[in-house]
């Protein structure tokens, strides 16, 4: 099953191939996770259009997303994104608060045909991210029919994507035709010179990322968490740096690629930044050996690039390539920024073809360029060819669910 490009978004329903009738009730599922400030708005103005239309064709709009995480208590409620989206389309988008009442179905009930509201955070149940089936049937109660978007957590079955599409039929939205279209550059083997730079926190930078860029790319540079992981893969004392949510997965992986000597040279820091973990922040920062070991207390914040990292991101700069940026390489809203400068000055010429993915690396890093609202969906889709939300659509999968 693949895209596009490689046959899979012409294999699922989609939903600008479907008229929309007067008064028809759709539930959309989004998503919006974003922070409360909006300091970036890409995932939510990814949406407007498809949103948009299914409004101006006279259908009724429950919007389902999920924002932050139940099990880290993040989930917040969602009611600047309703404002926000008011504002965009330029008519009342109400809040309902709940989203598996009966209550809540009476609210998307009433809605009138041309309007929408945003339901509740759906990661406000645990059931949410387990793709708990009794949460999807009180999810379908929404509506009759699901516009399918949200590519940011394309990758996630849960219950407001995929156990939802067991109950009501589902459309892929444009906004995630879009970003499949947009991708393809990235994917697989290219003849050109490519550059992957690996950060942030979340395990599939990691687990999905580094494992198959490895693979695809001439060079790979991890920072972040994915650096920690093959640091300690490499037997190096980390202190108490960061290692996300899946430290001994990200170790195994790490270990394996490394052990692999695939395409890509991997950039390994003899020198990285660390600081001392305080209360408030970050203290004392110093460029140190990685030989000799970060204390405990004390995190890696930043790396410094080696020469030949210089010199690959001058080759990049000079000939023209492709590029992609999967996760902060550093803590750079805490002005560590050594790393992600050296990166971006070189992505940034003209010649160089160049991606930056996910929620907080598309907030935190300066960037003009193309971006992709999915960090783990975008890296699963580049790796496999597919997402686990396309497989639900496709024909064959469906008749079996519904
Ligand atoms: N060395 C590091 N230690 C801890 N956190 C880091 C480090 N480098 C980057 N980060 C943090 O990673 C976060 C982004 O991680 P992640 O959620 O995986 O990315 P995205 O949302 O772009 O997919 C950023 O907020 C950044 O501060
Ligand atoms: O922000 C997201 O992913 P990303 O950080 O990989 O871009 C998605 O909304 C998915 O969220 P999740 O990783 O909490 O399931």
């Amino acid at each position: 099953m693949r895209s596009e490009h490689h046959g899979v978004a012409t294999a699922v329903p989609r939903l600008r191939d479907r008229p929309i009738r007067e008064g028809e009730r759709w539930i959309y599922s989004a998503g919006f996770n974003v922070d409360r400030s909006l300091s970036s708005t890409a995932r939510i103005d990814t949406e407007l259009g498809d949103i948009g239309r299914i409004m101006d064709s006279g259908g009724r709009v429950a919007i389902l997303s999920h924002q932050g995480s139940h099990r880290d208590g993040t989930a917040v409620d969602l009611d600047f994104v309703a404002e926000y989206l008011s504002d965009r389309l330029d008519r009342t988008v109400a809040y309902v608060p709940e989203n598996d009442t009966s209550a809540a179905e009476a609210r998307a009930r009433a809605l009138r045909p041309g309007t929408a509201a945003v339901f509740g955070n759906t990661r406000e149940h645990h059931g949410e991210q387990r793709n708990d089936p009794t949460l999807a049937r009180r999810f379908a109660a929404l509506g009759d029919f699901v516009a399918v978007g949200g590519f940011s957590k394309a990758h996630r079955a849960h219950a407001s994507n995929v156990g939802i599409l067991q109950h009501r039929p589902g459309y892929l939205a444009d906004s995630v035709l879009t970003e499949l279209e947009l991708l393809a550059p990235w994917a697989g083997r290219a003849d050109r010179y490519s550059v992957a730079v690996l950060g942030g926190v979340k395990p599939e930078k990691t687990v999905i990322g580094l494992d198959a860029m490895t693979g695809t790319y001439d060079v790979v540079i991890p920072g972040g968490a994915v650096l920690n992981s093959v640091l300690r893969a490499l037997g190096h004392d980390i202190g108490s740096s960061e290692l996300g949510e899946s430290p001994d997965r990200c170790l195994r992986l790490a270990t394996t690629v490394l052990g692999r000597h695939d395409r890509a040279e991997v950039h390994i820091p003899s020198e990285v930044v660390m600081a001392r973990i305080g209360e408030n922040g970050f203290h004392d920062a110093r460029t140190v050996a990685i030989s000799d070991g970060i204390p405990s207390g004390w995190a890696i914040v930043d790396f410094v690039p080696m020469p030949w990292m210089r010199e690959r991101l001058g080759t990049l700069a000079a000939r023209g390539g492709r590029a992609l940026v999967a996760g902060t390489p550093c803590r750079f809203s805490d002005g560590f920024r050594t790393s992600a400068t050296a990166v971006l000055d070189a992505f940034g010429a003209p010649a160089v073809q160049a991606l930056l993915l996910g929620g907080d690396t598309v907030a935190e890093l300066p960037w003009q360029g193309p971006v992709s609202t999915g960090g783990g969906s975008a890296l699963h889709y580049l790796a496999h060819g597919t997402v686990p939300v396309l497989d639900a659509l496709t024909p064959t999968n469906r008749e079996l669910a519904l």
